[in-house]
C-alpha cells in the first residue's frame, strides 16, 4: 500500500508542478512563446538566430498547476567555444527538465537541422517530447496540415514518440492555452514550486542585461549580432529619493569584440547609442515598474568568443 501523502499535499491534490523546456532550430520562436505562455515579457526576442543566450525561467501559474519554463539556446554545430558550451548546456538541461517541447515553424520546411536535433534529442530518453508546430498564423490551413504530418513523420523516422503535436502562434494567441494545459498535464504531482506572482527567477540585472542587448540588437547585421554582449556591472535604488519617486540607477557595458563593431554601435555622433538606451530604459521600466536611469557605454573585448576567460567575465 502506498504511503500516505503528507498533509501538505492534500491542499494541493491533483495539482501538477515541473519543469519544461522549448527547443528547436534558431528563429523558431521558442522566446515568444515562453513569452506568451508567461503572459509578460521576460525574454527577449529577435529576428536574429541565436540571441537567447542566457536560461531564463518562466513560470506559468494556472489553476490546475505550475509550469516553470526554461529557455536554452538553439542546438548548433559549434564552431567557437562559446558554441560548444552552449551545445552542452542544452544536453543538460534536455536531461533534467519534465517536458521537451521542440518548436517546428509553420511557415519553413522540416530540414537537417531539425533532424540533427531531434536525432540528438532521442538520446535523452525519459523526458517526454512534445512537437509544437509554431507561427501557425504564418502559414495557410493545408500547409499547417502538410507540416503537422511531416512533424510525425519526422518522430517515425528519429524513434522519437511525440506525447502531443501541437499547432499555436504565440503572436495571434492562438492555442497558446491549450499548449499550457497540455504541458501542465504532464507534470509530475506535487505542489507550487514558485510563489503565486513570481514570473521568472532570473535576477532582475540579468533581465535588463538582456533587454539592452535586444535593443542593441535591433537594426544590426551580419556577424555583429554574435559579437554583442551586455553586462549590468552595477543596479540599486538611489539614495536620498522620496518614497514615492524611487529612481533605479542602472551602469552597464555592452561588449564587442573589435574597434570597427564600437563605432558601429555608438553610431553617428553617439545617435546610434542613445536611441538603444531610450528603447532598452523604457522596456527594463515596464518590466520593473520602476523610473530608470541607465548609463551605458560601449567597450571591445577583443575575440571574446573564442576567449575563455573573457567568456568567463561576460558570464558564460
Ligand atoms: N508571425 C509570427 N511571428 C512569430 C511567432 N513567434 C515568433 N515569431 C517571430 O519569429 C522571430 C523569432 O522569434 P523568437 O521567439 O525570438 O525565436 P527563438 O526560437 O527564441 O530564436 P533564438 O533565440 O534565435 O533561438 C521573431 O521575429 C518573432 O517575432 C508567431 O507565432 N507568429
Amino acid at each position: 500500500m502506498p504511503a500516505p501523502a503528507p498533509a501538505t499535499f492534500t491542499a494541493s491534490e491533483g495539482f501538477r508542478s515541473g519543469f519544461a523546456c522549448f527547443v528547436g532550430r534558431p528563429n523558431a520562436g521558442k522566446s515568444t512563446l515562453t513569452n506568451a505562455l508567461v503572459g509578460q515579457k521576460i525574454v527577449i526576442t529577435s529576428d536574429k538566430p541565436q540571441t537567447t543566450r542566457t536560461v531564463v525561467r518562466g513560470i506559468v501559474h494556472r489553476p490546475d498547476g505550475q509550469l516553470v519554463l526554461v529557455d536554452t539556446p538553439g542546438l548548433h554545430k559549434p564552431r567557437t567555444l562559446l558554441g560548444e558550451r552552449l551545445n552542452d548546456l542544452v544536453m543538460a538541461t534536455w536531461s533534467e527538465v519534465d517536458v521537451v517541447a521542440v518548436c517546428f515553424p509553420s511557415d519553413e520546411k522540416i530540414g537537417p537541422g531539425d533532424r540533427f536535433l531531434v536525432n540528438e534529442l532521442g538520446k535523452v530518453r525519459r523526458t517526454t517530447k512534445i512537437a509544437v508546430a509554431t507561427k501557425t498564423d504564418l502559414a495557410e490551413p493545408d500547409r499547417i496540415a502538410a507540416h503537422l504530418l511531416d512533424i510525425a513523420e519526422l518522430g517515425r523516422e528519429t524513434g522519437t514518440d511525440w506525447a502531443e503535436i501541437v499547432p499555436v502562434s504565440a503572436v495571434a494567441g492562438d492555442q497558446v492555452g491549450l499548449l499550457a494545459e497540455l504541458l501542465v498535464a504532464r507534470m509530475p504531482e506535487g505542489p507550487a514550486l514558485y510563489p503565486d506572482g513570481d514570473l521568472t527567477d532570473a535576477p532582475e540585472e540579468v533581465l535588463a542585461a538582456e533587454l539592452i542587448r535586444e535593443a542593441a540588437l535591433d537594426g544590426v547585421h551580419d556577424e555583429l549580432p554574435h559579437s554583442i554582449a551586455v553586462v549590468v556591472e552595477e543596479m540599486g535604488l538611489r539614495d536620498g529619493r522620496p518614497d514615492d519617486k524611487p529612481l533605479l540607477d542602472i551602469y552597464a557595458n555592452l561588449y564587442v569584440e573589435r574597434d570597427s563593431q564600437k563605432g558601429i554601435v555608438i553610431g553617428k555622433k553617439g545617435t546610434r547609442l542613445r536611441q538603444v538606451g531610450s528603447v532598452a530604459r523604457k522596456q527594463i521600466e515596464a518590466l520593473l515598474g520602476t523610473p530608470v536611469y541607465l548609463d551605458l557605454h560601449v567597450k571591445v573585448a577583443k575575440d571574446w568568443q573564442r576567449d575563455p576567460r573573457q567568456l568567463r567575465k561576460l558570464g558564460f
